[in-house]
């Protein structure tokens, strides 16, 4: 029985902007991988009717919060369909690790370890499509990180086809300004149309990310921490950013340029992991 349910964050390896889709949305070619690094979640489940999130995150209101969120879809999506009742309740803790509107996907991953789990404790019995399809509606990172594999994302991100890149160490830095998803989507610089490849040919060339270039351009924190990586290993920008990182063949490489990182970086050492942490121990 889990008590602590991990809630992993990831990494875009690569993030090609495809085209636009007509509602505004961009479609992607980017490839995720887990990090063995994350937030955790204790779920305590009753029949007393309420949903209850203890540890809130500052400038979230509790309903905005997409764990609570998860919760609410789901009950409600259960009472629907015949599968629970009004009266199902929970009260939800969290320790959060994952830096906020970092691209690390946290507030994904949360959603996504709350419907696995919730699933479970409240006996719903619904499969992982279907959960996906839940969290699909909450964020398009969720049905990733339901289905826990490393994959390539296309579509808005709800196209996957699971791959299994290197599992590298890396060395992850924030540089203390949050990047709202937005803001880079909205910027009539982004470089819209990179040619769509085959997964064959994308595994095999090198790794960049569209949005890199607007996230310098428009933080200089970004473009100061990605100039400070890039003189001692390869380095890019994960999702729309903030966060970037650099990335190694070791731990020992990683923590090595960690030891040496300026006080004004903000970093940790992860390894990349093709099965997320949470999937892992689902099926220990
Ligand atoms: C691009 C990624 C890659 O991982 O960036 P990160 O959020 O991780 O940095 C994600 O798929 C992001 O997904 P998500 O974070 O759910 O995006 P949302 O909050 O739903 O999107 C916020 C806004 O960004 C724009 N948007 C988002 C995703 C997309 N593929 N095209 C878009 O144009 C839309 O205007 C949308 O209203
Ligand atoms: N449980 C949560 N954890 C993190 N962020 C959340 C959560 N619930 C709602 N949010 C909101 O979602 C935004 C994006 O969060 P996050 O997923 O961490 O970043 P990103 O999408 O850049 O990877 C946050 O800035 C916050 O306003």
């Amino acid at each position: 029985m889990i008590k602590r349910w991990p809630s992993p964050g990831k990494l875009n390896l690569f993030l090609y902007i495809t085209g636009q889709r007509e509602d505004g949305y961009h479609t992607l070619q980017t490839l995720f991988q887990f990090i063995d690094y994350g937030d955790a979640l204790t779920f305590n489940v009753d029949q007393k009717h309420r949903i209850t999130l203890i540890d809130n995150i500052d400038n979230v209101a509790c309903e905005e919060n997409l764990i609570y969120r998860a919760a609410q879809q789901l009950k409600a999506r259960a009472i629907d369909d015949h599968r629970g009742d009004e009266n199902i309740g929970v009260t939800i803790g969290l320790d959060k690790k994952l830096p906020m509107g970092g691209g690390l996907g946290g507030g994904s991953s949360n959603a996504a370890t709350t419907l696995i789990a919730l699933n479970q404790l409240w006996k719903l019995n619904y499969s992982r499509e279907q959960l996906a399809e839940i969290g699909l509606k909450l964020g398009a990172d969720v049905p990733i990180f339901i289905h826990g594999h490393a994959a390539l994302a296309e579509g808005i991100g709800e196209v996957l086809t699971p791959v299994t890149p290197a599992e590298k160490w890396y060395l992850i830095a924030h540089p203390g300004v949050s990047i709202p998803t937005p803001v880079i989507f909205q910027d009539p610089e982004l470089p819209r149309h990179t040619p769509r490849r085959s997964v064959a040919q994308l595994m095999h060339s090198s790794w960049s990310n569209d949005c890199e270039g607007i996230a310098r351009k428009r933080f200089r924190k970004v473009d100061e921490l990605l100039n400070w990586l890039l003189e001692y290993a390869p380095s890019r920008l994960t999702g729309t950013g903030a966060c970037v990182f650099a990335e190694f063949d070791s731990e020992a490489a990683a923590r090595q340029v960690l030891n040496l990182t300026p006080s004004w970086m903000t970093c940790f050492v992860a390894k990349g992991a093709n099965v997320s942490q949470l999937h892992r121990q689902l099926s220990e």
